[in-house]
């Protein structure tokens, strides 16, 4: 079977194989026909080894050959001894970055259960969803509703949930304003989430006019073009300082704009995964009671809300299908900071 898998020099790309065959199925595990999977900016982190090798996590015949993706949506079509108890055949899943946990220690037992010490990670830690088919573990596979497009199903099963559980974290509340900086997979959500969720103001932050126009008529009222304009200045200007400010532009700059737009009392929610640190300036910070606070995708819980809320039609993903042949080419176009919304790989045309 055909699947991406990380290249062992990590040099950013994915090797396509043909000769995949998913491990067999453990106690509790299911098997995934993949119809369709998004690429996120995680898979780009993953594939350069940012985050640490993760070929070296794991075994594919005999080779260290890690399958990417977590933006996966497909059909169950084989279920292993105890997964009768949470899945059945025919089943539409998805394949999240959150693959599974202890479900015992104190995070899982929480509602907090992404934090868990032992949580594994789709097409990081565990073989993701960038494959012809895919094992899961039943208990933790969030089915996607019927109803829901499962094309604009798999954005929200990364993205979408991301900045749904960032607006929680962010306390966003009606009639605030949230500062979105980054207009990308993420960010694009987080306009809907926020404006049509949350009920929030919007002003979204980015270099890409195409992107700043996709947010405007996603509800964002402020579209700051950080390549024209002194982001700073502009979103203080037309908002008197934002509520919670979302960072989901890979760069180190966002971060420092972010807390200089706050209002008293703001959050800056991290989502971004750059490389580097994130340098406060202290007085705002201490004069102005600015929190800073980390946010990791969404418990199962989360996704099965920002599904919701995809199948109301309150939230459409951005979404253009993909040839699984055309993979490293969209993690050019991504890098390049040319893609509005989503590419989606295409599996049912294998
Ligand atoms: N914390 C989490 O749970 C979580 C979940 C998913 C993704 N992520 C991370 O979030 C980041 C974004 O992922 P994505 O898939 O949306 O990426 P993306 O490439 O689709 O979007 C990033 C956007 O940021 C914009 N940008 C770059 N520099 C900017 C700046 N200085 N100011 C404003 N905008 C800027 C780019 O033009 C692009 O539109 C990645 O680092 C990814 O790893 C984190
Ligand atoms: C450590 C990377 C976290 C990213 C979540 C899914 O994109
Ligand atoms: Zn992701
Ligand atoms: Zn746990």
């Amino acid at each position: 079977m055909k699947a991406a898998v990380v290249r062992e020099n990590n040099d950013g790309y994915v090797d396509l194989i043909d000769d995949w065959e998913p491990r067999s199925l453990a106690f509790g595990e299911a098997l995934v026909d993949v119809e369709y999977v998004g690429i996120c900016h995680t898979d780009l982190h993953v594939a350069a080894g940012d985050f640490g090798d993760p070929n070296k996590m794991g075994t594919q015949n005999g080779k260290f050959r890690r399958v990417i993706g977590h933006e996966g949506v497909g059909r169950v079509s084989k279920l292993g001894e105890g997964a009768s108890d949470y899945l059945k055949l025919g089943d539409r899943v998805s394949i999240a970055w959150f693959y599974d946990a202890c479900g015992v220690c104190d995070y899982c037992v929480s509602g907090n259960e992404t934090f868990c010490r032992n949580a594994r990670n789709s097409g990081y830690t565990v073989d993701g969803a960038m494959a012809q088919q895919c094992v899961v573990n039943a208990k933790y596979a969030v089915k996607v509703p019927e109803g829901l497009d499962p094309v604009q199903a798999t954005s929200i099963t990364c993205a979408g949930v991301t900045m749904y559980k960032s607006l929680k974290v962010g306390e966003t509340k009606p009639g605030q304003w949230v500062s979105v900086h980054g207009a990308g997979g993420l960010g694009s959500l987080a306009v809907q989430y926020a404006h049509n969720v949350f009920g929030a103001h919007v002003a979204v932050i980015d270099g890409n006019d195409d992107k700043l126009e996709a947010a405007r008529l996603n509800g964002a009222e402020v579209l700051v073009n950080r390549k024209k304009e002194d982001v700073v200045a502009r979103v203080n200007e037309l908002t008197g300082g934002v509520h919670n400010a979302q960072v989901t532009a890979v760069n180190d700059a966002a971060f420092s704009q972010a807390v200089n737009v706050l209002r008293p009392m703001g959050k800056l929610v991290a989502v971004a995964l750059p490389q580097g640190d994130m340098s406060l300036n202290i007085a705002k910070t201490v004069l102005d009671g600015i929190e800073v606070r980390g946010s990791l995708v969404g418990t199962r819980a989360d996704l099965k809300e920002a599904f919701q809320f995809g199948a109301e039609g309150k939230v459409t993903p951005i979404v253009e299908k993909v040839p699984f042949s055309e993979i490293n080419s969209v993690i050019d176009e991504m890098k390049q900071g040319s893609i509005t919304g989503r590419k989606v790989i295409d599996f049912t045309t294998l």
